[in-house]
């Protein structure tokens, strides 16, 4: 998306267990409009998913991983973002945290298994995507829609091999003239 930069952090991994909710942050992140994700290093194979995609379906969106994620939170240089049942309705913040985005990067931080204490304190907002547990998918979507106001659904990729032509029934997908 155009504008200042947006990235996603997840924190935690279960190798196994998690790899299926791990891609599909990612996944959602460069779905939704954010510019990177930065996974666990345990990730590599929910990086290497997502990087597949990314190179099928287009870009730019980056994944990385990160031996110390709190690392990337304490020096992050714009607003980090926790995600967590716990914390203020999204619809009390949004305008707040659209007008830092403004101004500059935005991290959003969200958690596999339980969020150790030091996140919530490090964050500059804490984020309830209503106050009930769910998933960081769910969360991270709704967030996102929130922070573009929806212009992300509009969004046009680049250096996509592929394309989905939209349809009322069936499915069709169409090779990308690399010209175009
Ligand atoms: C399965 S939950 C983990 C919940 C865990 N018991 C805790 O104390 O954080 C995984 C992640 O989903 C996200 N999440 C779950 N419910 C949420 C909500 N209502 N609003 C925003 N994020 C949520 C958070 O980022 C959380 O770390």
């Amino acid at each position: 998306m155009n504008g200042q930069e947006v990235a996603v952090l997840r924190l935690g991994h279960r190798p196994g267990r998690d790899n299926r909710m791990t891609t599909h942050v990612g996944l959602t992140a460069r779905a939704l409009g954010a510019d990177r994700v930065v996974l666990a290093s345990d990730a590599r194979t929910s990086l290497e998913t997502i990087s597949d995609i990314t190179d099928r379906f287009g870009g730019p969106f980056s994944v990385e991983l990160a031996d110390d994620p709190k690392r990337i939170i304490r020096e992050f240089p714009g607003v980090v973002v926790h995600l967590t049942m716990y914390g203020l309705p999204v619809q009390n913040v949004e305008d707040e945290i659209r007008a830092a985005h403004a101004d500059g990067p935005v991290l959003v931080v969200v958690g596999a298994e339980k969020v150790s204490f030091d996140v919530y304190e490090a964050a500059d907002y804490n984020v309830g995507v209503t106050n009930q547990p769910h998933s960081e998918v769910a969360g991270l979507a709704v967030f996102l829609d929130r922070l573009f106001d929806g212009r992300e659904l509009d969004r046009e990729w680049t250096d996509a091999d592929r394309r989905v032509v939209p349809m009322a029934t069936g499915k069709k997908v169409v090779p990308v003239d690399p010209e175009e």
